[in-house]
C-alpha cells in the first residue's frame, strides 16, 4: 500500500492519505500571482491568493459506525510545473490499481424499501461514481426479475468489471440468479444437479442498499449506508461469499446467500408480501402477528456437518474482517478468522467424517444462516460467528416451546445474551442439509402455493387441540419466498480473486462481520 504524505508546513504536521483511499484528484484553477517557494502548503482560505496553482483530493474519510464519507482537501503552491507533477503522478498510481471498476453495469429496484431506489442513486451515489471517473450505464427495472433475466440472457457483460443493485436482498438475489446461472449455463454445469459444483462468475455485485432489511449490505459492511457502499465499490473492496443452492426432487430452485428459513421466517415473510403498502415497518406488524400465531411445523431436518472446519457457531469471536486470506487446500477455499491464520495455517482439509446426522421433531423455526445476518433489527444477527466464505452454513433449530421462551429466544437477537443457550434451540455448522415436511406435499397444493394462494392443509389430524396449524410453511430465501417445504441445501463458496483487503478501524462484540462490499461470487 503506498501512501502520499503531505506536509502540511504552516503548522508542521503531516496528512498522510493512502492512495487505495483517494477517490479523485483535479486541478484548481487559482487566478493570483506568484512567489518562488515552491513548497505545498494547505492554507486557510484567506491567505490562499498568494499561491496560485492548487489541486484537491479526494479520499475515503471512515466516520463513525463503520460509516465512509468522501473528503476533500486541498493543497496550494507557487509553482505550476509541480502542481501537474503531483496531479500526475497521484492520477497513475490511481490507475495501476487494477482491482477498481472503470465501468459498471447498474440496475435500480424503484419498488423496494420506501421506494427511494432511484432518488438514493441519484443524489448520493451517481455523484461518486462521476468523481471516480467510473463510467456507468443504468437501467431502472419495470417489474420483478427484469434485471435476473437481462443478466442471464441479454447484458453485454464483457463491458464491465462489475454489476451494481441498488435495492434490498431480493435485488442482491436477482444478481446472484442472473450472474451464477448464466455462468453454469456458459460452462455446460446442470443447475438441477445437486451434486455438481458451480463454476463461479467473474463478474463483482456490489450494492447500494436501499430495501426493507438491506442484511446483505449489513452484515457485510456493517452499515446499510449508500455513500459507504459507493465508496467500497469505487475502491475496488471485494469479499467472496457463500452460495448455497436450494434443491427440490433434483430440480434446482434458488440460490441463497444469507437467510433461509422455514417456520418463524417464512410465515413472517408471507404475511409482509401482502402488507407492501407499509413500507419496511411490513417486517415488524408481520413479526408480531406471526409470534402471537405460533405455529410449529413437524418434519425432519438431516444434515452433514462441518467436521474440517475450525470454529463453530457458538464462538465468542466474531468475523472480523481486519484482512481476509483465502487458503486452497486441496480444493477448498477458506476464509480468514485470526485464530485460525495463527494457529492453523494452510491445514484446513475437507473431511466429510462422521456422516449425516438426522433430528425429528416439532419446529417453530429451521433457520440456515450463511452469513450472520446481521440487520439494523439485529446488529449481531441470527448468527453472530458466521463466516462469510467458509463453504457452511449455520443452522439453527428451534423446538415447540412457549411463547413466552420463544419471546426471549427472539428477544436476545437484539441484546448481548445468547440466543443459542437455551434448551429448545440448537446450532450446527453444516456442509448440507435437507428437511423433509412430516406430511408429503402434494403437487396440487404446491401449485396453488406457487400460484400466490395461500392453502392451509387440512392435515392436522395429528396435532393435539389443534384447529389451525398448518402442516406446511415456506422457506424465506433471502427475503422471497420459496413455497417448496421439502428441500435439500448444498452450501459452496465460490471464491475467485483475492481481492480482499481494507483495513477495519473498529469494532465491539456487538458489531458481526462487517466487511467490504463488492462481492466476488
Ligand atoms: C418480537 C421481537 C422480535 C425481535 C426479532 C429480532 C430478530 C431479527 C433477526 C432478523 C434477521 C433477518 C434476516 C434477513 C433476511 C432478509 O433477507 C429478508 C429480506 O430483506 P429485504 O426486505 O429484501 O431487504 N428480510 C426478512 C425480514 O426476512
Ligand atoms: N420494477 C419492479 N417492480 C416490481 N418489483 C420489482 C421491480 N424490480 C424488482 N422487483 C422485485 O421487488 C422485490 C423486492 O425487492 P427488494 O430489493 O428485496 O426490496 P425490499 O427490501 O423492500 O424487499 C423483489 O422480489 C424484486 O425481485
Ligand atoms: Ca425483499
Amino acid at each position: 500500500m503506498s501512501w502520499l504524505t503531505f506536509f502540511i508546513t504552516s503548522h508542521g504536521t503531516s496528512h498522510g492519505v493512502s492512495v487505495s483511499e483517494i477517490l479523485a484528484v483535479r486541478e484548481l484553477d487559482v487566478d493570483c500571482g506568484t512567489k518562488d517557494d515552491g513548497r505545498w502548503q494547505k492554507m486557510p482560505q484567506k491567505s490562499t491568493e498568494a499561491y496560485p496553482y492548487a489541486f484537491t483530493v479526494s479520499y475515503v474519510e471512515r466516520a463513525w459506525q463503520h460509516r465512509w464519507r468522501c473528503s476533500d482537501v486541498t493543497f496550494h503552491c507557487l509553482e505550476g510545473a509541480l502542481c501537474q507533477q503531483w496531479v500526475q503522478t497521484i492520477r497513475e498510481q490511481l490507475t495501476a490499481l487494477t482491482s477498481r471498476p472503470k465501468h459498471l453495469l447498474v440496475y435500480i429496484n424503484p419498488y423496494g424499501g420506501k421506494q427511494q431506489g432511484e432518488r438514493i442513486y441519484e443524489q448520493k451515489v451517481a455523484p461518486l461514481f462521476t468523481l471516480a471517473s467510473i463510467s456507468t450505464h443504468v437501467i431502472v427495472t419495470e417489474h420483478a426479475n427484469h434485471a435476473r433475466d437481462h443478466l442471464r440472457t441479454e447484458a453485454e457483460l464483457k463491458k464491465y468489471d462489475g454489476v451494481v443493485c441498488v435495492g434490498g436482498d431480493g435485488m442482491f438475489s436477482e444478481m446472484v440468479h442472473g450472474l451464477v446461472s448464466r455462468t453454469q449455463r456458459d460452462n455446460g454445469v446442470d443447475q438441477n444437479s445437486p451434486e455438481e459444483k458451480l463454476v463461479p462468475c467473474t463478474l463483482r455485485i456490489g450494492i447500494i442498499p436501499a430495501g426493507s432489511t438491506d442484511c446483505i449490505c449489513y452484515a457485510t459492511v456493517g452499515i446499510n449506508d449508500p455513500v459507504t457502499s459507493a465508496l467500497h465499490i469505487i475502491v475496488g473492496d471485494a469479499q467472496p461469499m457463500d452460495v448455497c443452492s436450494v434443491h427440490h426432487n433434483n430440480t434446482f430452485l434458488r440460490y441463497s446467500v444469507s437467510l433461509l428459513g422455514y417456520g418463524f421466517y417464512g410465515d413472517m415473510l408471507a404475511d409482509s408480501e401482502r402488507k407492501r403498502w407499509m413500507g419496511p415497518a411490513r417486517y415488524d406488524f408481520s413479526g408480531f402477528k406471526t409470534f402471537l400465531t405460533h405455529h410449529y411445523y413437524e418434519g425432519t431436518v438431516s444434515f452433514l456437518p462441518a467436521t474440517d472446519i475450525l470454529g463453530t457457531p457458538r464462538d465468542k469471536t466474531r468475523c472480523r474482517a481486519g484482512y481476509v486470506l483465502l487458503q486452497r487446500t486441496m480444493g477448498l477455499y477458506k476464509n480468514h478468522h485470526h485464530v485460525l491464520q495463527k494457529h492453523h495455517p494452510l491445514f484446513l482439509l475437507p473431511e466429510y467424517k462422521g456422516g449425516w446426522r438426522v433430528i425429528r421433531g416439532k419446529f417453530l423455526a429451521i433457520n440456515a444462516a450463511s452469513m450472520s445476518c446481521a440487520c439494523p433489527r439485529s446488529p449481531k444477527g441470527l448468527s453472530p460467528a458466521a463466516h462469510l466464505a467458509d463453504g457452511t452454513t449455520d443452522l439453527i433449530l428451534v423446538r415447540k416451546c412457549s411463547r413466552f421462551n420463544f419471546l426471549r429466544h427472539l428477544l436476545r437477537h437484539t441484546s448481548k445474551y445468547d440466543q443459542f443457550d437455551m434448551t429448545f434451540v440448537e446450532v450446527h455448522r453444516v456442509r448440507r442439509f435437507r428437511f423433509t415436511p412430516r406430511y408429503c406435499q402434494s403437487d396440487s397444493e404446491l401449485d396453488l402455493r406457487e400460484n400466490g394462494k395461500r392453502l392451509f392443509s387440512q392435515i392436522c389430524r395429528d396435532h393435539p387441540a389443534c384447529s389451525c396449524s398448518p402442516a406446511y410453511s415456506s422457506w424465506n430465501c433471502d427475503g422471497e419466498i420459496l413455497p417448496h417445504a421439502a428441500i435439500e441445501v448444498g452450501c459452496v463458496t465460490t471464491p475467485y480473486n483475492l481481492l480482499c483487503k481494507y483495513t477495519v478501524h473498529s469494532e465491539s462484540i456487538q458489531t458481526p462481520s462487517l466487511f467490504p462490499h463488492f462481492f466476488t461470487l
